[in-house]
């Protein structure tokens, strides 16, 4: 089938390329040219494991193909929006400009039959407004809301085997677009991926409502955390412990700085914004919490640090292992750590950044930080080393090693992420988050 994929960022250019591998015929429209150039030429234009060979083989099959062109959509019968709604400057609600920009520019191209798939997290309410809008510039056109669950760093995989399907249907249309997304996912659902049918409302909450389970999972461990520390326990055995429990299950218990990116932290303010708007804030007076106790760790991190240091960290000189907001990523939207090293910065400690893929989004967002290329770099004369995003090669640092280029053997572990037997034992003082 012809589908365009409007929208080309983390999530649009894995689901254009997706689609592709499934064997449909796709198009992928963005309009940051910079981007265009870099997708047509098979370069991701952030890191996603698979992406870029996944990219090369679905261009040379010339089942894909990246423009500027809006026009270039004419033909497809699926159109797929997944341009970003970032947290409005200075609010919690969620700035819905690229979507209706985003939708508008489809409105001419549309035939009758069309069915536009929305996947972007748009607040509740907003479907059935935009459903209007196809149907008064193209009343034989359709819109379904279809939201997207992938994580980043695992996005091609996430993409190509979802833990489930979502239709939020029209209650105003036929089967038609019901039929037509089967078509799209057809290989999916043979696989047997669950596929969940429902109303608009239903189909946004489902996605808001499962940022804000997992968030509240990673702030619920990290107020244990923050128990551990008043009495000397450890979250991490306390984690293991409740989590052998099948109702509570261990996944996203991992204590530490808490959750960033371009989703979780966003997704929460907009969805209580959005309550309030709806006059039942109190239902999700919760999340307020649970933003808190997020936040809240990175100050405790910044704390630490002063602790360690002698009570300040005014000329100390700070490594930072870590800018992305999670490991297998380039992305520092959000990112704990980036805030983390810029508190230390701004309380006049010397930090050296480094992470083995976002030092470039880092240099854009954080310009005032200094970064090095390596961990020997940017350990040289430490007084003390800030582990803030848990990639593979950190959490296998051998300490002895790197216990020749620092000037005190001072590790902070902010993910919880290194043996502390095994630091400690190369003569580093270990400490972490919630745990002794
Ligand atoms: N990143 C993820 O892991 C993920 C996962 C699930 C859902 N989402 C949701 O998907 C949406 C997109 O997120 P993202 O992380 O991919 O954002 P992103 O910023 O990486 O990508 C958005 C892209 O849309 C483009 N764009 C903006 N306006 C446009 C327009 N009018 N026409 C064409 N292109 C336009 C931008 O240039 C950019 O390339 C958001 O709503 C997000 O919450 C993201
Ligand atoms: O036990 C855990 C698990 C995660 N995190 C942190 O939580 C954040 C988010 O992690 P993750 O959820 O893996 O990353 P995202 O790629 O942002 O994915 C989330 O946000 C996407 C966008 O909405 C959704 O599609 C995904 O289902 C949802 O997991 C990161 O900062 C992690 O370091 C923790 O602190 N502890």
């Amino acid at each position: 089938m012809r589908i365009s994929v409007v929208g080309c960022g983390y999530l649009g250019a894995v689901h254009a390329a997706s689609l592709a591998s499934l064997g449909h015929d796709v198009v992928g429209v963005d309009v940051d040219e910079d981007k265009v150039v870099s997708l047509t030429a098979a370069r991701a234009p952030f890191f996603e494991p698979d992406l870029p060979d996944l990219l090369g083989q679905e261009l040379a099959s010339g089942r894909l193909s990246f423009t500027t062109d809006v026009s270039q959509v004419r033909g497809a019968r699926v159109h797929f929006v997944c341009v970003g709604t970032p947290q409005k400057q200075g609010e919690y609600a969620a700035d819905l400009r690229y979507v209706d920009a985003a939708i508008e520019s489809l409105l001419p191209h549309l035939s009758p039959g069309d069915v536009v798939v929305g996947k972007s997290t748009v607040p509740v309410g907003t479907a059935l407004r935009l459903a209007a809008r196809v149907r008064e510039a193209q009343p034989e056109a359709h819109l379904v809301w279809n939201p997207e669950f992938l994580r980043e760093g695992h996005a091609v995989q996430d993409t190509l085997h979802p833990d489930r399907l979502v239709y939020g249907l029209d209650p105003a249309a036929d089967d038609v677009p019901e039929r037509v997304l089967d078509e799209v996912y057809a290989s999916l659902l043979g696989d047997g991926t669950p596929k969940v049918v429902t109303d608009f409302a239903t189909a946004e909450l489902v996605k808001v409502a499962a940022n804000s389970f997992l968030a509240t999972k990673i702030s619920f461990i990290n107020a244990m955390a923050e128990l551990c520390e008043a009495t000397g326990g450890d979250v991490t055995v306390l984690a293991d412990a409740i989590g052998h429990d099948a109702r509570i299950g261990r996944s996203f218990l991992n204590a530490g700085l808490g959750f960033g990116g371009g989703c979780l932290p966003k997704d929460i303010r907009a969805f209580m914004a959005r309550a309030g708007e709806l006059g039942v804030d109190q239902a999700l007076s919760f999340l307020r919490e649970v933003d808190s106790i997020n936040m809240r760790r990175r100050v405790r991190m910044v704390d630490l640090a002063r602790e360690v240091c002698g009570g300040s960290v005014v000329g100390r000189n700070v490594a930072v292992l870590g800018a992305a907001f999670k490991p297998d990523s380039d992305d520092t939207r959000d990112s704990p750590a980036l805030n983390v090293a810029m508190q230390m910065h701004l309380q006049g400690a010397h930090v050296v950044v480094t992470d083995p893929r976002a030092v470039e989004n880092a240099r854009r967002t954080a310009p005032e930080l200094k970064y090095a290329a390596t961990v020997e770099e940017a350990v040289q004369e430490a007084d003390v080393v800030v582990l803030l995003t848990e990639w593979r090669e950190y959490r296998e640092l051998d300490p002895r090693a790197l216990g020749e280029h620092v000037a005190h053997r001072r590790v902070l572990d902010g993910r919880n992420a290194l043996d502390p037997t095994v630091w400690r034992d190369a003569g580093w003082a270990y400490r972490a988050l919630g745990r002794p």
